[in-house]
């Protein structure tokens, strides 16, 4: 088992909060899921868009550098990951989502664990649930869950998994070199992060569905989070703008898909290595009645015995020293207030 895994088994989640509703067998938003219209029909703003970053462009370090300090998310294009494979991923994830629930209770997550399909591990933190079910995968662990789906027939799906998050982890790891470098820090501290970083296995991976609602106004797809780990690389095929990012003195933006295009978001421990000068983006994503909407992100980590402290040699560090495994149990105490608690 992958120390990711054992990062989470001491913040057992309850059942209620794992196993998502059967969507397929409702007609309308039972109560359970119907959030107050405050917090759904937020007003949104559609014209401004997130910046964009041609990877192959030679001040690509420069504008992702600047796009992280200012937004903490941005997308990229010439990102090296065959839109062929993007597809797979997704063709995959439907052919399991669309499962009956008795097949998917069948690799339902365990209380204390990280893997499996179920509910988002944000959920308990709110009073309704959400529109939305996952299936997580960290290392091979997708190879027992496939073999119990589809006994006869797993290999597409492993094969399928295996090269995305070798496509993933590297296409993260570039990304990361490029955001240390843009942050003036010393030579050192880029190897030694590199390193840390790149033999790991503490990648995470998470297929979203999203199914169609009866009543999207009132349902929440993923409630409003900000990503724990260094970075998120996230892949939406289809054309509808469902993830939307706040931004201070702003408010609710729409991220429009782009084609062929990554979405990439500054996570919390990325926050903390810049000492704040990436922000981690604060984001939801809401539902539709018409699209069954399936989203894949991947979530670049370094090893969890990693301490994790501010770089910057000039600024005073607003953060303390702590270790990957200490601020996961952190976030999953705290949510939304994990980093004030890491704030000196
Ligand atoms: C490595 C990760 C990152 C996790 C937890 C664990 C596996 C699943 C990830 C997500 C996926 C859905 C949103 C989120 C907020 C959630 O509920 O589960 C993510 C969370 C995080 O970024 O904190
Ligand atoms: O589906 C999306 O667009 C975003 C998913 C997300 O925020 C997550 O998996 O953490
Ligand atoms: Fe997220």
């Amino acid at each position: 088992m992958s120390n990711l895994s054992e990062a989470y088994r001491d913040t057992p989640v309850h059942l209620h909060h794992i196993i998502p509703l059967d969507f397929h067998a409702v007609d309308s938003v039972p109560e359970s899921h119907e959030w107050p219209h405050s917090d759904v029909l937020r007003p949104v703003i559609d014209e401004i868009s997130i910046p964009l970053v041609d990877l192959k462009d030679p001040n690509a370090q420069k504008l992702i550098g600047h796009a992280s300090e200012d937004w903490g998310i941005f997308q990229v294009t010439n990102h090296g990951v065959p839109l062929g494979v993007l597809m797979d991923v997704e063709f995959e994830a439907r052919r399991l989502f669309s499962l009956p629930v008795k097949e998917k209770l069948k690799v339902l997550r365990s209380p204390e664990g990280a893997t499996g399909y179920g509910a988002a591990r944000i959920s308990p933190f709110f009073s309704k649930f959400m529109w939305h079910e996952g299936f997580t995968i960290i290392g091979s662990s997708s190879v027992d869950h496939a073999k119990q789906l589809w006994p006869h027939d797993y290999e597409s799906f492993t094969d399928v998994i295996d090269v995305y998050q070798k496509k993933m982890k590297e296409l993260a790891h570039q990304i990361l070199l490029l955001l240390l470098k843009s942050l003036e820090i010393s030579e050192e501290d880029i190897t030694s992060w590199a390193a840390s970083t790149h033999d790991s296995n503490n990648g995470a991976l998470q297929l979203n569905s999203y199914p169609c609602c009866p009543n999207p106004s009132r349902a929440i797809g993923l409630a409003p989070h900000t990503d724990s780990l260094l970075l998120t690389i996230l892949s939406q095929t289809h054309d509808s703008s469902a993830l939307q990012i706040f931004r201070d003195g702003v408010g609710w933006i729409a991220v429009a898909p782009v084609r062929d295009a990554l979405v990439v978001n500054v996570g919390d421990l990325l926050h903390i290595l810049s000492n704040g000068r990436f922000p981690s983006v604060y984001h939801q994503v809401i539902v539709s009645e018409k699209e069954h909407r399936i989203s894949v992100a991947y979530f670049y980590g370094p090893r969890t015995d990693a301490q994790v402290a501010p770089l910057s040699r000039i600024e005073v560090p607003i953060y303390r020293s702590l270790s990957v495994k200490e601020f996961i149990g952190i976030k999953a105490k705290h949510l939304d207030k994990a980093l004030s608690f890491v704030r000196i």
